[in-house]
């Protein structure tokens, strides 16, 4: 039972650009960099995630896409540097997240092995672990398609352009998604080429499959598997990062997960 990941690395961090001057972090990191290379606890963003695939016996090879212009970056110092031997191909990325984990699964699909299954994970969440990548692989091999989320904890609200609150969802049916993200690959690779031969969008793989009406089923993540998404997260992250390894929250123990 062959399992593929495939780690999306090749977005251009607008977010974390237009708030990094008026960040804490400029004064500490200086000019901005790709987030999915900031350095973080000594080490290249995406390098956390990739480290954790690494180890997962349950995951036999990696993709990891990233931008064009980054590709030979990558090979060099995330690949070589940091000894990721799973890591098979680096690929170029695309405009949408969704075009670079399709240029990730034809990367998979050709190297002529028969795969059974496929993780998805956004390489700026480095606080994955091994236990998170397992849960959600479990499912898959269950149901077909699985991700990761947790219940909304605050109250969610529609507001239109001019300000005005138009709807607030009962929240106890909303929940938070996080990748991973698992499925039959076969399953994933048709939704995707789907989504691309009609136009559609998603903001998460699980949105391509949920358009071919499949099921998708969640399975609960952890709130420390942040997305990087704007300069204070790495702090959030560094922070949980130090609890971790000192044991000091016992983050993984406590919440058996
Ligand atoms: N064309 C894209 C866009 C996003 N991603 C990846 O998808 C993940 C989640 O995306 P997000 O946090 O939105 O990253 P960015 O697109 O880089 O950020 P922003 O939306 O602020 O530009 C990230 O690992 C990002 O690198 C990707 O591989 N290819
Ligand atoms: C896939 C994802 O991380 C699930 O929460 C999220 O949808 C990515 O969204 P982004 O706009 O690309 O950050």
């Amino acid at each position: 039972m062959m399992t593929g990941a495939v780690v999306v690395a090749a977005g251009q961090g607008r977010r974390m650009a237009e708030r990094w001057q008026h960040s804490p972090m400029a004064g500490v990191l200086g000019a901005p960099v790709a987030k999915q290379f900031l350095p973080l606890g000594g080490k290249p963003v995406v390098v956390h995630a990739l480290s954790v695939f690494e180890a997962c016996d349950a995951v036999d090879a990696v993709v990891l896409v990233v931008p064009e212009a980054d590709v030979a970056y990558a090979r060099r110092e995330v690949v070589d540097r940091f000894a990721l031997h799973k890591v098979r191909c680096v690929v170029a990325g695309g405009r949408r997240r969704q075009d670079s984990v399709l240029r990730g699964l034809w990367s998979l699909r050709d190297e002529g092995v028969d795969w059974e299954y496929v993780v998805v994970h956004d390489g700026v969440r480095p606080l994955v672990t091994e236990t998170l990548v397992l849960k959600v692989l479990d499912e898959a091999r269950r149901s077909g398609a699985a991700t990761l989320g947790l219940p909304v904890r605050e109250t969610v609200k529609v507001i239109d352009p001019d300000g005005r609150v138009s709807l607030t969802p009962e929240r106890s049916r909303l929940w938070l998604i996080q990748t991973p993200q698992a499925f039959r690959f076969r399953l994933l690779l048709e939704a995707h080429e789907r989504a691309a031969a009609r136009d559609l969008e998603g903001p998460d793989d699980c949105t391509l499959v949920e358009a071919m009406g499949e099921p998708v089923r969640v399975v609960l993540g952890h709130p420390a598997n942040i997305k990087v998404t704007e300069p204070e997260d790495l702090l959030v992250a560094e922070a949980l990062m130090g609890w971790r390894h000192d044991g000091g929250m016992g983050v993984e123990r406590r919440n058996g997960s």
